[in-house]
C-alpha cells in the first residue's frame, strides 16, 4: 500500500534555559547532552510514520532570547507549537503562559496544535511549579500537558511529540485547503496587527542548519 506524504512543521517555544534543544535532541536522537549553543534558531528536519501514513517534519528550536520579529515568524510558520518551561523556574512558567495567549490570539481556534511541556522534572527538589499549575494552564488554554526529563529519559518527550504530531496532522485532514489558506493569511494579518509589523516583515526566513 502506498503511503501519502504531509509535511508538519513544529516550533518549540519557551524561555532561555527550558531545556529547548535538550527536549528536541533528546527526542531525535535519544541521546541527552548537557550543553547546546543558544545563539541562534535551529533547523531540523525528519520523517516520521505512524497510523498509516508518513509525515515530514520540521523541529524549528527556537533561541530563547528571540526578538519579538523572530516570534511573529515563527507563529505564522508553524503548523504545531511545543511550549516548554522549566518545573524549577516560574519565570520560564510565566513566560510560557505569556506564549500559550499570544497563540490563542494569533491562531485560529481550533486549527493548532499545541502541548506544554513542563521540563526538569528529575529535579523534583528544586520544584516550583506544581503539577497542578502545568495542568490548570494547559486546560485554560485547551492544550496537551506533559512533565516530562530530558535529562532523564526519551519516553516523555517522544510521548509528547508523537501525540502532537498525531493531532496536527488530524487538523491538516479535517481542514479543508481553502479554509487553511484564509488561516494563513488572517494569522500573518494579526500578528503584523500585535507586534506592529507589516505583512513583508512576518514572512518566512528559514534557518539555515539542518540535519
Ligand atoms: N536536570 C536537567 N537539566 C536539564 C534538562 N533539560 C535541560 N537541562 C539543562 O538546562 C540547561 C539549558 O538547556 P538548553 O536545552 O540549552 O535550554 P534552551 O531552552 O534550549 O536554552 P536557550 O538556547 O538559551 O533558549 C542546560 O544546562 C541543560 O543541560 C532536564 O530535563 N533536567
Amino acid at each position: 500500500m502506498k503511503m501519502t506524504v504531509n509535511r508538519i512543521r513544529v516550533v518549540v517555544l519557551g524561555s532561555a534555559r527550558s531545556g529547548k534543544s535538550a527536549v528536541v535532541v533528546r527526542y531525535l536522537t535519544k541521546r541527552y547532552i548537557g550543553e547546546y549553543s543558544s545563539t541562534g534558531d535551529f533547523l531540523y528536519q525528519h520523517r516520521v510514520a505512524f497510523d498509516g501514513a508518513s509525515s515530514e517534519v520540521e523541529i524549528l528550536d527556537t533561541c530563547g532570547c528571540a526578538k519579538r520579529g523572530c516570534l511573529a515568524e515563527h507563529l505564522r510558520w508553524g503548523d504545531a507549537f511545543a511550549v516548554v518551561y522549566s518545573i524549577c523556574d516560574r519565570r520560564s512558567f510565566l513566560a510560557a503562559a505569556e506564549l500559550l495567549a499570544l497563540l490563542e490570539r494569533t491562531r485560529l481556534p481550533g486549527c493548532t496544535a499545541v502541548t506544554l511541556l513542563g521540563n526538569k522534572r528529575d529535579l523534583e527538589h528544586a520544584r516550583v511549579v506544581k503539577t497542578e499549575e502545568g495542568q490548570e494552564l494547559s486546560l485554560r488554554f485547551g492544550c496537551q500537558f506533559y512533565e516530562i526529563s530530558a535529562a532523564e529519559s526519551s519516553a516523555g518527550g517522544a510521548l509528547a511529540f508523537h501525540a502532537l504530531l498525531r493531532e496536527s496532522r488530524s487538523l491538516t485532514m479535517l481542514l479543508p485547503t481553502p479554509r487553511r489558506k484564509l488561516a494563513a493569511y488572517s494569522v500573518s494579518k494579526v500578528i503584523g496587527t500585535i507586534l506592529g509589523l507589516s505583512n513583508k516583515s512576518v514572512r518566512k526566513k528559514r534557518p539555515s542548519l539542518s540535519i
